[in-house]
């Protein structure tokens, strides 16, 4: 099942660390404006929109699915752009399944346009 259509899991399995070669093949296929921070093991995107208020809509629907899913991600906010980044903290900040879900779920909020034209892809 594609990354978007699943939610969040709370057990022991999805807080195990998923294996680089797993993570990399899911990443390259279905999260591929996403990237592994070697130095930090955390996944990141960085969305940059025109202007503030922009970016705060933007934060509100990512606020909005972290509440949703239970697992938050850690967010950097400026004017323009917002950086987001997962690991699980449950599994000593490694990248586990619930850390693919949540960015696939970002990125699904895109689908129909709904960052418009005020989104400034990188
Ligand atoms: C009980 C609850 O599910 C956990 O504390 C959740 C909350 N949100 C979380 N968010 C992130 N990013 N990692 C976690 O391990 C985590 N754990």
């Amino acid at each position: 099942m594609q990354l978007a259509q699943q939610q969040c899991v709370h057990n022991d399995e999805a807080r195990s660390p998923l294996d680089n070669e797993k993570r990399q093949q899911l990443m390259s296929e279905q999260l591929s404006n996403w990237q592994f921070d070697d130095k930090t093991g955390a996944i990141y995107r960085k969305f940059k929109f025109k202007n503030y208020y922009h970016t705060m809509a933007f934060v509100n629907a990512v606020a909005w699915i972290a509440n949703k899913q239970a697992h938050h991600p850690d967010l950097e906010v400026s004017y323009g752009h917002c950086l987001v980044r997962y690991t699980t903290h449950d599994a000593g900040n490694s990248v586990c399944m619930n850390d693919l879900i949540c960015a696939a779920h970002i990125d699904a909020l895109d689908n129909n346009g709904t960052f418009g034209p005020n989104f400034l892809d990188d």
